[in-house]
């Protein structure tokens, strides 16, 4: 498989959770094209389980790659620039697809004793495809023994593993607060409830929930990423909108802040005399890696000289926890080398890395498997 191309081609078609269904299509037409005495697939909503047959298995080994973009509109000047307008894999994502198809086809064309399955899953920017995807009959079926995953990191080197035992990513939330009151002629304040100033408030003192609420030696954080309101300069807003996330390091403190917006957000409708509505969106549980698992990882990367750093917890979330709650394994990073970030429109991660990572996953499933 020619991975650079795989990866330009999954590049230029990025779609949202749970409407990935060109990508669907291109990844079951790449999954066609390998021998298919060993291989079994299904599919399940936007996502794929592709199950390659062990010769005796032991166990069944799991495998897992995220398969949606971001609603980001690209500014990488790529030839190879998304088609989809304002949409683009500003996640990595089209990395990780990339690497589970080479992984793939190496265990598909080199048969081994145990059993794996690919999982192809979507929507894990949103609403969050794992949980869903975990509970279904179809995964139920070919439920794995271990389960693994990796996720792009822009600031190692490439090729790099960045990895550690117990707490790699935080419990996430999302945060949705929709402000009412009254709207009004700008020149008449007093006879309307600003909700322009009503969030303006909220939005400033909701930063002292993690300065006055949360423990200094815990960590929490709350980022606003979106305020929407109002209808013209000239008239006073009868409604706003705020649009945030929350991370936690553990679901107790995810607790506490969330009681603590309710508060503060219970304030605002008294001092501003409006209504408040909350709705925490999309819920993702901490990625926990098990400590055995990342172990033999560990033990399989210095026997095979793959270059390992063992890093901090990260305020990052994905749905991936969600797997690692019930099945035990492990997430790391991949070194990609981008001076651009996760989530940004300039995002350009090293296509070095790809060969590299396959290598990695495939030879940690076969270690496991001799
Ligand atoms: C690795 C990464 O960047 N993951 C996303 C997960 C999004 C969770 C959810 N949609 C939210 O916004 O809370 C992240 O933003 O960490």
């Amino acid at each position: 498989m020619d991975t650079i191309t795989v990866r330009r081609q999954l590049h230029r078609i990025p779609e949202l959770g749970f409407q990935e269904f060109k990508t669907q299509a291109f990844l079951l037409d790449r999954i066609k094209q390998l021998p298919q005495d060993n291989l079994m697939v299904q599919v399940w909503k936007t996502g794929i389980l592709v199950k390659v047959k062990g010769t005796s298995s032991k166990q069944v080994i799991g495998f897992r790659s995220d398969i949606d973009g971001l609603p980001i509109q690209e500014e990488t000047g790529y030839d190879f620039k998304s088609e989809h307008e304002g949409n683009m894999h500003a996640c990595g994502h089209d990395f990780h697809m990339t690497i589970a198809l080479g992984a793939l086809e190496t265990i598909a064309r080199n048969p081994i004793r145990d059993d794996v399955v690919f999982i192809f899953q979507p929507a894990e920017e949103g609403p969050g495809g794992a949980l869903p995807m975990l509970q279904s009959d179809e995964f139920k079926k070919w439920k794995p023994d271990i389960i693994f995953g990796l996720h792009v990191a822009p600031e190692y080197q490439t090729g790099v593993v960045a990895i550690r035992k117990g707490l790699l990513f935080a419990n996430t939330s999302e945060l949705f607060i929709d402000f009412k009151g009254k709207g009004g002629h700008a020149a008449y304040p007093h006879l309307s409830n600003d909700m322009i100033v009503a969030a303006s408030h909220f939005v400033t003192q909701l930063q002292s929930i993690i300065s006055r609420r949360v423990n200094p030696l815990d960590s929490a954080v709350i980022t606003v990423g979106k305020i929407t309101g109002g209808t013209k300069q000239n008239i006073i807003a009868e409604q706003a909108r705020v649009e945030g996330t929350i991370r936690a390091l553990s679901p107790e403190t995810m607790r506490i802040v969330k009681h603590e917006i309710e508060n503060q957000v219970g304030g605002i409708e008294k001092s501003f005399d409006c209504q408040a509505e909350i709705d925490y969106g999309a819920n993702y549980y901490q990625v926990y890696n098990d400590p055995n698992r990342t172990e033999s990882f560990l033990q399989y990367c210095q026997k095979e000289n793959h270059e390992v750093v063992i890093c901090s917890e990260a305020m990052t979330g994905e749905d991936f926890g969600y797997f690692l709650k019930d099945i035990p394994g492990f997430m790391f990073w991949l070194g990609v080398n981008s001076e651009s970030g996760l989530h940004s429109s300039t995002l350009k991660p090293d296509e070095k890395a790809l060969d590299k990572a396959i290598k990695i996953v495939s030879g940690y499933i076969q270690f496991l498997s001799a």
